[in-house]
């Protein structure tokens, strides 16, 4: 679904990203993790196409998308949720998402008068409120939720698109151990169709949650496997020895 083969990134005489190739297939939670400055939301950039690639190459399925910016990506089925805060605070949870979903679709304001159209867009923001557990939340402002149900917001925005492919940026970051569960749960129980693939900070969160993890150290792929496989590697537990893997 997603492959990244061999990506390289420079900052001048920097070598921030070091061949990393990464393959998230159909309904594959995958997860990145590696300590700060490891190079973790800088692949992320590469992959949504806000950074182009020195070297490398990027597929969507059997589409190169290298040299593709974001918005053709998404229409492609990338979706990226982001770790700042996106939302429109004053307005309400539906208007966010049908703005959302506005934009995803490119429409111009012209198209917008079309009944079918508002009521395609009022469907599409309800089902993606549902996903992410805020159909009893649709017409509250944004700005009087929680910070763990704007954060799940976010994540309603990217899902209106309807992607294949789901980055999230640190989906738990700043929560509190409820939020934290309650974003979990909601993760693990969207589509199996969709392809995931997550920074995450927090390594029993990624054990517990992750298909497969890659773990970055100095721009490079320490190793890639199953939660089992990186928990037992002894090179990572050589490199993270007294420190936590985050
Ligand atoms: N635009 C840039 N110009 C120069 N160096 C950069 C640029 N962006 C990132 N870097 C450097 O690349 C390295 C990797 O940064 P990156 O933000 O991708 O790491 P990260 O793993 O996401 O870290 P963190 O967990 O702290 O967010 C860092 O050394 C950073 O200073």
């Amino acid at each position: 679904m997603l492959r990244a083969e061999n990506l390289v990134k420079t900052f001048g005489a920097l070598e921030v990203t070091k061949r990393v190739s990464i393959h998230v297939p159909i309904g594959v939670r995958h997860a990145i993790i590696g300590p700060n400055g490891a190079g973790k939301t800088t692949l992320f950039n590469l992959i949504a196409g806000e950074l182009q690639p020195s070297a490398g190459r990027i597929l969507i399925g059997e589409t190169d998308v290298t040299r593709l910016a974001p918005d053709g990506r998404a229409r492609l089925g990338l979706a990226r949720s982001f770790q700042k805060n996106n939302l429109f605070p004053r307005q309400t949870v539906r208007e966010n998402l049908v703005l959302a979903d506005i934009a995803a679709r490119g429409y111009g304001w012209e198209f917008w008068p079309r009944l079918s159209a508002r009521k395609d867009a009022h469907a599409r923001a309800a089902a993606a409120a549902e996903r992410v557990g805020l159909a009893d939340m649709l017409d509250r402002t944004v700005s009087a939720l929680s910070y763990g149900a704007q954060r799940q917001l976010e994540v309603g925005l990217a899902l209106v698109a309807e992607p294949k492919i789901l980055l999230l940026d640190e989906p738990t970051s700043g929560m509190s151990p409820e939020e934290t569960a309650r974003m979990l749960r909601l993760v693990d129980d969207l589509p199996r169709d969709l392809a995931v693939l997550l920074i995450e900070h927090d390594m029993d969160l990624v054990f517990a949650h992750a298909d497969r993890i890659t773990v970055l150290n100095y721009g490079e792929v320490l190793m890639e496997g199953t939660p089992e496989e990186v928990r037992g590697s002894a090179v990572v537990q050589e490199t993270y020895l007294g420190g936590e893997v985050a």
